[in-house]
């Protein structure tokens, strides 16, 4: 059944998946996991981060880095995302960069056309030490961060795209935010135990207070190189609520959502005018 009404209804889906290092048994999965979904006349999907090759050995990843605009990943993303007529949020693919030994953590937003509308290359890369079975985490060492900001404009929805990691810098989200971004997507593969510790927290707040809905699929589980991965892909309203919750088996959540929430909130909180951090405020 079809509920969007005005012009600012869209549905908005994310789906988990536990992705393993083979790309054909992720795109399997994704194909019965879309085909679950309520058919909607705007409807946004957004896939987690390495949905398509996850857990695998090193270098991997950067076998399969395609160029912008071209390659097998990519093609397969196009041919979902208008086989099922949705906005895609391909998590992230990776792609070829200046330095031929790393590869960039593309977001790849897909029209119901099937074309390729925006991309984003995740900012912030996770060099971090966690109390987990890996130890250390060092994507630097085979990936290259990008330097751009993406908000991509479709009818009435903003999408501000970030990856990951990305969501512990606020300043990425308000610089979308000022933009007018009122749809957030953040790909993700948390780790289990930074996930327990600061996962809901980072997302509610990245919402209230840019006062944008959030959409955040994860990975889940424990991948082929033991690696485990926290779930609970969430969306979250502009007020903070979490308005579905994947728990932590691989499937989806989606929600029917009115994005002019967003300027009425903006309306009786006017947190954007009211910030005086923007320019006037410096050390
Ligand atoms: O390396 C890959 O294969 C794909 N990339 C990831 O899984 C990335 C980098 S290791 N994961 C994160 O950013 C987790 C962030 C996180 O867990 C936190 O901020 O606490």
């Amino acid at each position: 059944m079809t509920a969007n009404f005005a012009p600012t209804n869209w549905q908005l889906s994310a789906i988990q998946l536990t992705s393993q290092p083979d790309p054909v048994d992720n795109f399997a999965v994704l194909q019965q996991y879309l085909a679950q979904l309520p058919t909607a006349e705007r409807h946004l999907v957004v896939l987690p981060e390495c949905f398509a090759v996850f857990g695998g050995p090193d270098g991997l990843q950067q076998s399969y880095a395609e160029v912008i605009g071209d390659g097998m990943l990519q093609q397969q993303c196009a041919a979902l995302a208008k086989q099922f007529a949705i906005y895609l949020v391909a998590g992230t693919i990776p792609t070829t960069s200046v330095d031929p030994q790393r590869f960039s953590a593309s977001s790849m937003l897909f029209s119901p056309q099937g074309e390729l509308i925006a991309d984003y290359q995740k900012l912030h890369l996770f060099d971090v030490s966690v109390a987990d079975s890996m130890g250390t985490y060092r994507e630097s060492a085979t990936t290259l961060a990008g330097n751009k900001l993406t908000l991509s404009t479709q009818g009435s929805l903003k999408l501000g795209m970030a990856i990951c990691y990305d969501m512990r810098f606020p300043g990425l989200m308000q610089a979308l935010a000022a933009a007018g971004m009122n749809v957030l997507s953040v790909p993700s593969a948390f780790t289990r135990v930074t996930g327990e510790a600061h996962w809901y927290s980072l997302l509610r707040a990245r919402a209230i207070e840019n006062q944008c809905f959030v959409v955040a699929p994860g990975q889940t589980g424990v991948h082929a190189n033991g690696r485990e991965t926290f779930g609970h892909s969430v969306i979250i309203s502009p007020w903070g609520d979490i308005l579905a919750d994947a728990g932590t088996e691989p499937g989806v959540i989606s929600v029917s959502v009115d994005l002019a929430a967003c300027q009425q909130l903006a309306r009786t909180m006017p947190i954007k005018q009211h910030n005086r951090f923007n320019s006037e405020l410096k050390l």
